[in-house]
C-alpha cells in the first residue's frame, strides 16, 4: 500500500494588490492563510509532502514530485502525474512547461528514455498516446478524425481508450516532437481569466514494455512487464462569473466544473477509508473512469495542485487545498505489473513440479521410516510377547517336573515314615480341634497376607481357600477389633479369596502332611481331568455348531443362487413380455385377417363389427408395444399401476380374452353347425341369435374403449391447456420482469442523474452561499468605512467649527482694534 504524494505549488502572482491583502504563507511542507498584518488565520493551514513557493522551477517540481514515478514505470509499475487546479493558477505551466523553463512532461519524455539507457539488462518497448477528454467526449490528438472514443476493459489490457492511436517510439526526440504536433490539435480557448486557458482534460500516455536479456537461464528473460503512465493537465475549475464564460466557453466551463467534481467525489470517497468508503463512482465520468487505476489502484500517483497567490482566488485557493488534503489520505496499492509468455510460465511451473517433487519424496521418505519404525515396535512387541510365553511355559514345565518328583518323593516317603501317616490321618479331625492342640500348617498354602478369613470360625477346613501359615496373619473379629482401636467393621462384608482349584506348589519334605499333598493330587488330577473333559465336550459343541453353519451356509448359498436366477428372469421379463405381446399381435392379425376371409363369405354385419374392434385393438396394441418398448426401466414402469396406460393395458388384456375365447367358441359352434349340415333356415336364426350376442358383447366393449379413449383424449388435452396456460403465464412474468428490469434500470439512471443535479446544485448554491458571505463581508467593512468616515468627518467638522468660532472671535478682536470691516466667507457662516 502506498499514499498518493500531493504537492502544492503556487505560482508567481500576476497581480500588485495581493501584497497589501490577506495572504498565504509557505513554511517548508505547510501553507497557511494570514492576515495583511501577519497573523495566521485559524483553520487554514495546510500540509503536504511538499509546498513549493513561486519561486520554484519545473525542474524542480519535476525532481521532487514526478522523478520517482517516471523511473518506477520503466522497472514496471504504472504511474500517473496529474496537475489540479483553478483556472490560470499553473497547471499547463506545470504540465507543458514554457520555452525557458521545460514543464514535467518533456522533462518525463527525457528521463525515460535515460532510464531506459542505464537499464543494460532489459529490452524496451515504448508506445505513447496523446488524448484529450472534451465537453465529456474523448477525442485523439495524435489523430483528429478519432473522435468520440469508447473507454472499454479487458482482463489484458485492463481500462482502456479503444481506437486511440499509439505511436511506438525510440527516442525522447521524436515522442516531443509527436506531443508537440498533438498540442494543435488541443483545444484552448481565451477567458477572463486565462489568455490560453485549457478547455479540455489532456492525457499523454506512455505503455513502457520490457523484457529482460537472454542471459543463462535467467527466467526474468521470459517475462514481459508492462506499465502504463500517465501525464495529466487538468482543465481549471472556474467561476463563471469570474471567466465571464457565455455560449461555448460557457458549455465547456460546465463539463470541466462537472467531471472535476466527480473527480472531487471519487476523491472524497476513496479518503474515507476501505470499510466507509462503498461504491466509488468512477464511471461517472470519463476522466475519473480512465484515471481508475491511478486513483485508489495498481499505481503510483503524483498529484501536483497548484495555486494562485492572489486575495481574490483565496476561495478557490481553498478548495484546491482541501481537495489535496482528502487525495492525501488515498492510499494505492502498487505492484509490477509482470506478464508471463510460456516460457517462463513452462520454467516457473517445471520449477514448481521440481519443487513439489522433492516435498513428495521426504514425504515419502518420511512415511516409510515411520512405517519401519512402527514394523520395529511391532516386532519388538511380539517378540517381548513370545519370551514373555516362553518363560510362562518354563515355570509350568518347571511346576510340572517339581509336581512330578514330589509325586515320586511322596510315593517312596509313604511306607516309611509311619508318624506321618499318623499325622496326615489325624489332619481330619485337628481342624476340629481348638487353636491350643497344636494346629499343623498344611504346605500347599495361599501366600500369607493374601487374604483376610471371613469370620474366625476354626471349626471346620476352609472350604476356599487354604489355610495360613500361621493365624496371626488372620484378622479375627477380636484382633480386628484391637487394630482398629473400637472401629468395628463388617467382617461380613469383606469377601474370602476365592478357592484355586488346580494349583501346584513345591512340596516341602520337612512339611508334615505329605500324605494329604498326595491325596491333594490326586484331587487335582481327577480336576484336570474334569477340565479336559469339559474342554473336548465344548470342542464338541462347538464342531457341531461349525457343521451347523456350514449347512446353514450351504442353503444360504442355494438361495442366492437362486435369487440370482431370479433377477436375471426379472431382468429378462421385459424383453421377455415384449416379444410375446409382438407374438400376440400376430396371432391377433392372423385371426383379423381369418375374419376378413369370413366376412368375404358371410356374415357382413357381425364381421364388421368384429373387424372395426379389432382394428381399434390392433391400434391399442401397438400403441401398447411401443410404451412397452420406450420404457427404459420396465419394473419401475410396472410399478406404477395406477397409471392409466396400466389401467388401458389390463382392460384392454381382459376384453381381448374375452374377445378372444368367444371367437374360438363362436367360430367352433358355427364349424359344428356346418359339419352337423342343419337346414339353412335353422342355420340362419342360429347365426341372428349369435350376431346379436355378439353385436351387444362388443358394442359395450367398444364403448368402453371409447369412454376410456376419450377420457384419455379429454385428459390430454386439459394437460395441453393448463400447459399453454403456464407457458402463457410464464411468458407473461418474462416480459413483466423485463419492463420492471428497464424501469428499475431507468429509475436509476433518474437516480444518479438527480444525484448528480443534485450534487451540482449543491456545490453552485455552497458557492453562491461563500459568494454571498463574502459579499456580506464586503458590505460589512464599507458599512465600517462609512462610519469611520463619518466620525472622521464629524471630527473634522468640529475642529472645523471651532477653527470657524476662533477664526470669528479673531476677526471680531480684529474688528474691535482696527476698525476695520473684515467681510465673513459664507462657508464659515454655516
Ligand atoms: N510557476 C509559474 N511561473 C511563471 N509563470 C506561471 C507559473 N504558473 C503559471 N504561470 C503563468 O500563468 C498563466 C496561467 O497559467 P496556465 O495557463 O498554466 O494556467 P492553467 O492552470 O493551466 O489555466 P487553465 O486551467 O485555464 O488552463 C500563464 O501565462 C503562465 O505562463
Amino acid at each position: 500500500m502506498e499514499k498518493i504524494c500531493v504537492a502544492v505549488r503556487l505560482r508567481p502572482s500576476v497581480s500588485e494588490d495581493s501584497v497589501h491583502g490577506t495572504y498565504w504563507k509557505i513554511d517548508n511542507n505547510r501553507i497557511s492563510l494570514h492576515r495583511p498584518h501577519g497573523t495566521p488565520i485559524s483553520g487554514n493551514s495546510y500540509a503536504f509532502d511538499h509546498v513549493l513557493d513561486e519561486s520554484c522551477t519545473n525542474g524542480s517540481v519535476y525532481e521532487l514530485v514526478v522523478r520517482d514515478i517516471i523511473h518506477a514505470a520503466v522497472e514496471g509499475f504504472n504511474g500517473t502525474a496529474f496537475a489540479y487546479g483553478q483556472t490560470s493558477s499553473g497547471k499547463t505551466f506545470t504540465m507543458n512547461g514554457s520555452e525557458s523553463d521545460a514543464g514535467v512532461i518533456h522533462r518525463a519524455v527525457k528521463d525515460v528514455f535515460e532510464k531506459i539507457h542505464m537499464t543494460s539488462d532489459r529490452e524496451f518497448l515504448i508506445r505513447v498516446s496523446y488524448m484529450e477528454i472534451y465537453n465529456e467526449e474523448i477525442n485523439d490528438l495524435f489523430a483528429v478524425e478519432n473522435n468520440k472514443l469508447p473507454i472499454h476493459e479487458s482482463l489484458e489490457r485492463g481500462i482502456f481508450v479503444a481506437g486511440l492511436k499509439e505511436e511506438i517510439v525510440t527516442n525522447a526526440d521524436q515522442v516531443l516532437k509527436l506531443i508537440k504536433q498533438g498540442e494543435v490539435n488541443k483545444h484552448f480557448g481565451e477567458t477572463n481569466m486565462n489568455a490560453r486557458s485549457s478547455r479540455s482534460h489532456t492525457i499523454f500516455r506512455m505503455v513502457i514494455e520490457s523484457k529482460g536479456k537472454d542471459i543463462g537461464d535467467n527466467l526474468s528473460a521470459d517475462s514481459i512487464r508492462v506499465s502504463v503512465l500517465n501525464l495529466v493537465d487538468l482543465a481549471g475549475s472556474e467561476r463563471i462569473a469570474k471567466t465571464g464564460a457565455e455560449g461555448a466557453r460557457l458549455k465547456e466551463g460546465k463539463h470541466i466544473n462537472k467531471s472535476l467534481m466527480i473527480l472531487g467525489n471519487v476523491i472524497n470517497k476513496l479518503s474515507e477509508g476501505v470499510r466507509q468508503r462503498g461504491h466509488i463512482p468512477y464511471r461517472d465520468s470519463k476522466l475519473t473512469r480512465i484515471l481508475q487505476p491511478a486513483l485508489g489502484g495498481n499505481a503510483k500517483t503524483s498529484i501536483i495542485c497548484t495555486i494562485a497567490p492572489e486575495e481574490v482566488h483565496i476561495e478557490e485557493t481553498k478548495g484546491t487545498l482541501q481537495f489535496a488534503s482528502r487525495a492525501k489520505r488515498i492510499t494505492n496499492c502498487v505492484q509490477v505489473n509482470e506478464i508471463l509468455t510460456d516460457a517462463a510460465l513452462l520454467k516457473r511451473q517445471n520449477q514448481e513440479i521440481e519443487e513439489l517433487r522433492r516435498k513428495l519424496q521426504f514425504e515419502l521418505e518420511r512415511e516409510k521410516l515411520q512405517m519401519e519404525l512402527q514394523e520395529e515396535r511391532n516386532s519388538h512387541k511380539e517378540r517381548d510377547q513370545r519370551i514373555r510365553e516362553q518363560q510362562m511355559k518354563i515355570e509350568s514345565l518347571n511346576s510340572l517336573v517339581n509336581l512330578s518328583e514330589s509325586v515320586q518323593n511322596s510315593n517312596q516317603s509313604r511306607e516309611q515314615d509311619s508318624v506321618k501317616n499318623t499325622l496326615r490321618e489325624d489332619f481330619s479331625g485337628s481342624c476340629n480341634k481348638s487353636h491350643e492342640d497344636g494346629f499343623l500348617t498344611p504346605c500347599f498354602k495361599a501366600p500369607p497376607n493374601a487374604f483376610v478369613a471371613k469370620r474366625s470360625d476354626y471349626s471346620m477346613p476352609p472350604e476356599f481357600s487354604p489355610l495360613p501359615d500361621a493365624f496371626s496373619n488372620v484378622a479375627d473379629e477380636d484382633a480386628w477389633l484391637k487394630l482398629n482401636k473400637g472401629f468395628v467393621a463388617d467382617l461380613d462384608s469383606l469377601q474370602t479369596t476365592p478357592a484355586r482349584k488346580a494349583q501346584s506348589f513345591p512340596f516341602n519334605e520337612t512339611t508334615p502332611g505329605k500324605g494329604l499333598s498326595n491325596e491333594n493330587h490326586k484331587q487335582e488330577i481327577q480336576n484336570l481331568e474334569r477340565q479336559l473333559e469339559d474342554a473336548i465336550m465344548e470342542k464338541n459343541k462347538l464342531q457341531e455348531k461349525h457343521e451347523e453353519q456350514i449347512l446353514v451356509n450351504e442353503k444360504l448359498m442355494v438361495e442366492i443362487s437362486d435369487l440370482k436366477q431370479e433377477a436375471r428372469i426379472i431382468r429378462e421379463l421385459p424383453q421377455k413380455m415384449s416379444n410375446s405381446l409382438v407374438m400376440c399381435k400376430d396371432v391377433y392379425m392372423e385371426i383379423l385377417s381369418t375374419l376378413k376371409s369370413v366376412k368375404d363369405d358371410k356374415k357382413p354385419s357381425t364381421v364388421k363389427l368384429l373387424s372395426s374392434s379389432s382394428e381399434i385393438g390392433t391400434c391399442l396394441f401397438t400403441t401398447l408395444e411401443a410404451h412397452l418398448t420406450a420404457t427404459v426401466n420396465w419394473q419401475s414402469y410396472l410399478a406404477m399401476n395406477d397409471s392409466p396406460i396400466q389401467k388401458q393395458y389390463d382392460l384392454l388384456r381382459a376384453s381381448m380374452n374375452d374377445i378372444m375365447e368367444s371367437l374360438v367358441s363362436s367360430e367352433a359352434s358355427i364349424f359344428d353347425n356346418e359339419q352337423a349340415s342343419d337346414p339353412l333356415s335353422t342355420h340362419q336364426c342360429k347365426g341372428c341369435a349369435e350376431d346379436d350376442f355378439w353385436k351387444e358383447s362388443l358394442s359395450i366393449e367398444l364403448d368402453d374403449i371409447r369412454k376410456t379413449c376419450h377420457d384419455l383424449e379429454k385428459e390430454l388435452v386439459s394437460n395441453n391447456q393448463r400447459l399453454e396456460l403456464s407457458k402463457q403465464q410464464y411468458d407473461n412474468l418474462e416480459r413483466e420482469f423485463k419492463l420492471m428490469k428497464d424501469e428499475r434500470d431507468s429509475l436509476r439512471k433518474i437516480v444518479s442523474e438527480f444525484v448528480q443535479k443534485l450534487e451540482l446544485e449543491k456545490e453552485q448554491k455552497e458557492t453562491a452561499l461563500k459568494e454571498l458571505n463574502t459579499e456580506l463581508q464586503r458590505q460589512r467593512d464599507l458599512g465600517e468605512g462609512i462610519k469611520r468616515f463619518s466620525a472622521a468627518f464629524a471630527s473634522r467638522h468640529r475642529s472645523f467649527m471651532s477653527f470657524n468660532s476662533e477664526l470669528k472671535s479673531k476677526i471680531e478682536e480684529l474688528k474691535t482694534h482696527n476698525r476695520v470691516v473684515v467681510p465673513v466667507p459664507k462657508s464659515l457662516g454655516c
